[in-house]
């Protein structure tokens, strides 16, 4: 395949690259093979040669070829429950709200059905590849992985571990320690199967819910798990002013240190929030290089502050963008790049000097920051990298300035699932609106 046309991609936290008319080739194995400018002397070959074979596909004027977003923090089984039941604090709304509503995946029809729903949703939404939390249950989790690699979406799933019986119901925890180690195992052996099995690109995730759901043998089981098998850790760390009081009444320690005690804080972890990690936690991040997942729709209601990007970026803290499903409302990572700048915005405001950060920023983290978190090579339109793509249309390319900077800002701040024609994970097309006109 070969696209012809305009392309956005970011470089760096500071810069996004505009190209005005490429030809973006994509080898057999879904990988970017070459990128082509109108200067360089085999354009009109190549792209006759591609024409020949039917396989050029043009992006109109007015459309645009961007990366596929990443979104580091979805909560697979809350998707029902997206925009409802935000009224109480995180403690509480987990206990009312949504240990209820997680507890329902042991049905396999009620897990298809809803995350068949998400899955497209979240492509819908140009995003193409997904860290998820799932829920408790070891065959609702398959039953994601399934319909992911139908759809085509990268996912890295984890089944989620929480056995203390002191902050989990009865009605929804793994019975005790062993259980839960043992099914996170059978969920870590099952999925690598599937996925040596398939070929789909499918990852299982190492996922203690966070300190205050699992005990200490879970915490440290879990950590030697992560070792063992090599794999990707994502959990909730210092989300909110109730999680680290927890974890110092606890432990006496902080949520962090606790993490880190457990093995759990590593170069392959993702701690979803981090709006309250102080200096000393951001050191120990950083020494781990340990990602954040930002969240910030979630953050307002839950995260007791904002969370300091340009700080951490400076710190050279990796972050991506999660939408937080539920504890954000959006499945749109767009939305959330917007929260993201309006949240920087009001930090300053209060007090905290250059805390600001752009639309370009908050590109980077939802594109290349995401992807450096799970190790994988895409985020950007490059050779090299996996062909992850969303066609997206500027509503306003007849009616404004073209500049650019001003086409990019009117992506990032206008695009809804309805501007995004297509999408493709690995060059294969996941999504397709139908045959789309460029402009409107
Ligand atoms: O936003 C959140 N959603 C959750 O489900 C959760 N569990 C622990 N901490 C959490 N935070």
């Amino acid at each position: 395949m070969v696209f012809e046309g305009a392309i956005f991609s970011s470089v760096s936290f500071d810069k996004a690259d505009f190209s005005p008319k490429v030809l973006t080739c994509i080898d057999q194995s879904g990988l970017i093979d070459r990128i082509i400018s109108v200067d360089e002397p085999d354009y009109k070959s190549v792209k006759q040669t591609a024409e020949n074979l039917n396989i050029l596909h043009p992006i109109p004027k007015g459309s645009y070829l961007l990366p596929g977003f990443i979104d580091l923090h979805v909560h697979a089984p809350q998707w029902p429950q997206a925009g409802l039941a935000l009224d109480k604090p995180l403690d509480e709304w987990l206990q009312k709200y949504t240990f209820p509503l997680e507890v329902k995946y042991k049905d396999l029809n009620f897990a298809k059905e809803n995350y068949t729903g998400l899955v497209n949703e979240l492509l819908e939404n140009g995003t193409t590849t997904v860290l998820y939390f799932g829920s408790i249950h070891t065959d609702a989790n398959l039953v994601l992985a399934d319909i992911c690699a139908e759809a085509g979406q990268r996912a890295f799933i984890g089944k989620v571990a929480m056995d203390n019986p002191t902050q989990t119901p009865e009605y929804y925890r793994d019975s005790s320690s062993k259980e839960s180690l043992e099914q996170t195992e059978l969920f870590i052996n099952r999925l690598l199967d599937k996925q040596k099995k398939t070929g789909a690109e499918l990852t299982p995730v190492i996922t203690p819910r966070f300190v205050p759901s699992c005990t200490d043998e879970t915490l440290a089981g879990l950590g030697n798990l992560a070792k063992k098998y090599d794999l990707p850790i994502q959990s909730h760390c210092s989300e909110s002013i109730w999680e680290d009081h927890y974890a110092i009444e606890r432990f006496n320690l902080r949520d962090t240190q606790v993490l880190d005690k457990f093995h759990l804080l590593t170069s392959k972890s993702i701690m979803a929030h981090a709006t309250q990690l102080n200096d000393s936690d951001l050191e120990l991040f950083k020494q781990r290089n340990t990602a954040i997942a930002h969240c910030p729709i979630s953050n307002v209601y839950f995260g007791n502050s904002v969370l300091p990007v340009k700080h951490i970026h400076e710190k050279n803290i990796n972050m991506g963008m999660g939408t937080d499903i539920s504890g954000g409302f959006s499945p749109s990572i767009y939305r959330n790049i917007q929260q993201s700048v309006m949240s920087s915005q009001m930090l300053q405001d209060n007090s905290h000097s250059d805390s600001r950060i752009s639309a370009t920023n908050a590109f980077y983290l939802a594109t290349i920051g995401g992807a450096k978190a799970l190790h994988i090579k895409t985020g950007q339109i490059s050779v090299g990298y996996k062909a992850d793509f969303q066609i997206v249309t500027d509503q306003y390319f007849n009616s404004m300035s073209n500049e650019p900077q001003d086409v990019f800002e009117r992506l990032i701040y206008h695009t809804t699932k309805s501007e995004i024609n297509e999408v493709y994970v690995s060059g294969k097309q996941v999504i397709n609106r139908g045959e789309h006109h460029g402009r409107k």
